[in-house]
């Protein structure tokens, strides 16, 4: 399942790009004075195929997943955190719950892999195992988990867009999560372990060494082939980011747009580019997280963040800010008048800059 969805991720549609453009260059604005917004609004179409798609649902999708290098000490909160962060998203208090609904968004959270048997009310239950192994001394898990977990995002993606959403929003859950997140850059980008590596949930400078040193024995210990995705997912990966980079390759395969999110959300667009390089067209950088390396994940995706809040919480809570915006690029494409229709004097050629 995983290699047909692969196989059925296409390039954008440049016919409906053009004709974006052409009906973009036509409203009664000077060219390209929406910036970003016309950007985001060509691209709509070519992943969507219509020059003026709507956004008919949204759904925010939290992938969430415990890792065996916690053991390292590379946190300052406790394992159990993932696991009641699941429950405070759930009852909409948590940062994404409260955004999530202030973006009209449905909130769907997946335990794709947290250590905890105990099932949650309203938490999605696709465990592929309980926990990663601790990656400063082997594998975090199997290939096949790795398979199996990118499996569980695609199916979740492809269920909210059957229901109705054609815009999701990724998001992550699970204490540890900037560490196997920073194996994962360093393995792709060449970077060491000192270039990838960020505070996370804001640890000291003691605990940081301690996060450096457990990345560096992960890539030694480990050695992920930076030429093979699926070795680097499983080897210094985690459920929840192979879970995120499934949803990433769901949404490409079924061409509706997908926000990225943070750290941990790029760090699954990695692995997600890796596996299929034109995943890269299908998604939107929602933000520049506050975490050191960020932004040499999205230079490697050559992607360019829509906002700047020096967020860094994670959740999918950048990524939901993000829906509205990409909402008013569709209803500036739909509702904007033209020059014509609007009866306002046409712009004088020979004077614009060329
Ligand atoms: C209360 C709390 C809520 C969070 N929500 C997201 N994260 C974020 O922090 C974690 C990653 O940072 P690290 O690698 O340093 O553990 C992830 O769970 C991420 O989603 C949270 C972290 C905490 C403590
Ligand atoms: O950028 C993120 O998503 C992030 C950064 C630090 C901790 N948790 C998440």
């Amino acid at each position: 399942m995983l290699y047909q969805t692969i196989k059925q991720i296409g390039e954008l549609d440049r016919k409906a790009m053009e004709e974006a453009q052409k009906r973009l260059d036509s409203l009664i604005k000077p060219p390209g004075s929406l910036g970003v917004l016309e950007e985001i609004a060509v691209r709509l179409a070519g992943i969507t195929g219509k020059a003026k798609p709507r956004v008919q649902g949204k759904s925010v999708i939290v992938m969430a997943g415990d890792h065996g290098v916690v053991d390292e000490g590379v946190s300052v909160a406790p394992r159990e955190v993932t696991v009641q962060m699941m429950q405070a998203m759930v009852n909409g208090v948590a940062g994404i719950g409260v955004l999530a609904r202030h973006a009209a968004a449905r909130l769907v959270v997946v335990d794709v892999g947290v250590l905890t048997p105990v099932a949650l009310q309203g938490v999605v239950q696709r465990k592929v195992r309980a926990g990663t192994g601790n990656i400063a001394a082997g594998p975090a898990m199997s290939r096949d988990e790795a398979v199996q977990a990118l499996e569980v995002g695609i199916e979740v993606a492809q269920s909210e867009i059957d229901a109705g959403s054609n815009l999701l929003a990724t998001g992550d859950m699970g204490i540890g999560n900037t560490t196997p997140s920073s194996a994962i850059l360093a393995a792709f980008g060449g970077y060491t372990a000192e270039e990838a590596t960020g505070r996370g949930t804001m640890v000291n400078d003691e605990v940081m060494k301690l996060k450096i040193s457990a990345i560096a024995r992960a890539l030694a210990k480990n050695r992920p082939d930076p030429e093979d995705a699926l070795d680097v997912l499983a080897k210094v990966g985690g459920l929840e980011i192979a879970g995120l980079a499934g949803v990433i390759l769901g949404a490409a395969a079924r061409r509706t747009p997908v926000l990225i999110d943070g750290f941990i959300t790029t760090a699954a667009a990695l692995v997600a580019f890796k596996l299929q390089p034109k995943s890269r067209q299908y998604m939107i950088a929602s933000h520049l997280s506050g975490e050191q390396g960020h932004r040499l994940m999205l230079d490697l995706l050559d992607l360019r963040p829509v906002i700047h809040l020096q967020m860094r919480l994670g959740e999918g809570t950048g990524a939901a800010l993000t829906m509205s915006l990409v909402e008013a690029a569709t209803k500036i494409m739909r509702e904007m008048a033209s020059f014509d229709e609007a009866g306002v004097s046409d712009l004088e050629e020979d004077k614009i800059l060329k």
